[in-house]
Order: structure tokens, then sequence, then C-alpha cells
């Protein structure tokens, strides 16, 4: 099938677990949960994304034939002195719109490990080494489990206790970026005090001003 991105870039992971890992990010156009459009974005059911996934005008972003196609893209912007340790995050918008087998096969066979980040509201396909999943409030969660969940926070009606009984083996919060990122941040610190399940996660790219 052919693959709508934004844009891929290489960099550093800024958030969760492997927050200072190395990988090529590779953004899906569109989501299932906003249209990405400014005069949409009190009516979404996700009101808070800092992110621009719409068409496909950004860095090295279009239209790709195939999974093949973007695989050599993407394994392009790996050093080729150092072919170990290949990490690709598969972003959005929403991956799972997208991300098919045919692309997981294409990304293992240049030797990749697949990482996605996901909203949780589409079913993961098999092949994918690490699904991080930040659920939204007022959407539907399928993604059950996984290696990583990453919650927002804070949303209206959110009960953090709940998400804890999922299958993960991570339970982040990440403070929402916005007029209250500041304040946000202070009460997800002490949500993790007080929740020691809990483990902050920061996004570490835009302190450091990476992309
Ligand atoms: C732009 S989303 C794309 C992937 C997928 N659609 C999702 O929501 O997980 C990437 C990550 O950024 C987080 N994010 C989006 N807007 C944010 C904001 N204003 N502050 C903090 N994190 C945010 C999302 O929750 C998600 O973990
Ligand atoms: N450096 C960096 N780390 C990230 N982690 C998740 C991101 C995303 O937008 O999905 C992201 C991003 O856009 N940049
Ligand atoms: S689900 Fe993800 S990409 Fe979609 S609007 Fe929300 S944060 Fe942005
Ligand atoms: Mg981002």
């Amino acid at each position: 099938m052919t693959y709508s991105i934004k844009e891929i870039f290489y960099t550093l992971q800024g958030e969760g677990a492997h927050a200072g890992r190395p990988a090529v990010f590779c953004r899906f156009s569109g989501c299932n949960l906003w249209t990405g459009r400014e005069s949409d974005r009190a009516s979404a059911t996700c009101t808070f994304c800092d992110t621009d996934f719409v068409g496909t005008d950004g860095e090295r972003g279009g239209k790709f034939a195939n999974g093949a196609a973007l695989a050599a893209l993407i394994d392009s912007l790996w050093p080729a002195s150092y072919p170990q340790s290949k990490y690709v995050v598969f972003t959005g918008g929403e991956p799972l719109l997208q991300l098919d087998a045919a692309l997981i096969d294409a990304m293992h066979g240049v030797g990749f490990e697949i990482a996605i980040e996901t909203n949780g509201t589409l079913a993961v396909p098999p092949g994918v080494d690490w699904i991080c999943v930040s659920p939204k409030m007022g959407s539907k969660l399928v993604v059950e489990k996984g290696n990583e969940l990453k919650v927002v926070i804070p949303q209206t009606h959110q009960d953090l206790g709940a998400y804890e009984k999922l299958d993960f083996e991570n339970f982040f919060v990440q403070p929402m970026d916005g007029p209250l990122g500041e304040h946000n941040t202070r009460l997800a610190i002490e949500t993790c005090k007080r929740n020691p399940k809990w483990k902050l996660s920061l996004q570490t790219h835009k302190l450091l001003q990476i992309p």
C-alpha cells in the first residue's frame, strides 16, 4: 500500500523509557482523533496535540509506494559506520492507521527494531518490538498491553488507578505541554511521588531544542 508520511528525521527519542536513544522518527500523516486543523481542535476527541501531522510537506515527507521504498529511506539516515542498534519510531498522527505487515517486514529486513507511539485505539499488528500507548480521554482504549503506558496529564475524568490494572512494563505520566506546562510538570512530579508505580516522562527533546 501507499504510505503518507509527514516527515522523517534522525534524532534522540525524547520521551519515556528509551529517552536518549538514537532513533529515526517516521511521522505518518493523519489521525483518527483530530483532523489536525486548528479550527477543529476544540471539538476533537484529542484537543491537546502538540504536533503538525497534516499533509506530506515536512522534511523527507511524501507518498511512498511500498514498504521497501520507505524502509530504504529510513535506513539511509542511520550512520553507515554503525549498523547496530538500528531503531525506528513510527509516530504521527496515528501510526496504526497505516503501519502494516509489509512495512514491518521491510524494516526488519534492513535490521531495525521497531517502536510505535500510539493512542491505543487501533489494534497493533504482529512484529512491533516496542509499544508505547498514550491513552486519550473520550476514546476507547483497545491496546491494553505493551511496553510502556505514557499518560499525558491532566485530562478531565482521568483515573490513573484504572490504568494501573493494564498489562504494561512501564507506567509514565507526561506533563501536558501548553500554557499550563509548568504547572502540569509540578503536578506530574507530585503524582509520581505520591504513587511510585508511576515514573516521570519529560519531553526532553523540547528542553534540548532538538527535533
Ligand atoms: C503526537 S503523538 C503521536 C502518536 C499517537 N497519535 C499518540 O497520541 O500517542 C506522540 C506523543 O506525544 C504526546 N503528546 C501530544 N501532545 C502533547 C502535549 N501537548 N504535551 C505532552 N505530550 C503530548 C502523545 O500523548 C504521544 O505520547
Ligand atoms: N525527539 C523526539 N522524541 C519524541 N518522542 C515521541 C515523539 C513524537 O512526536 O511521537 C517525539 C518527537 O517528535 N521527537
Ligand atoms: S491522538 Fe496523538 S496524533 Fe492524534 S491528535 Fe492526539 S496526540 Fe495528536
Ligand atoms: Mg512529539
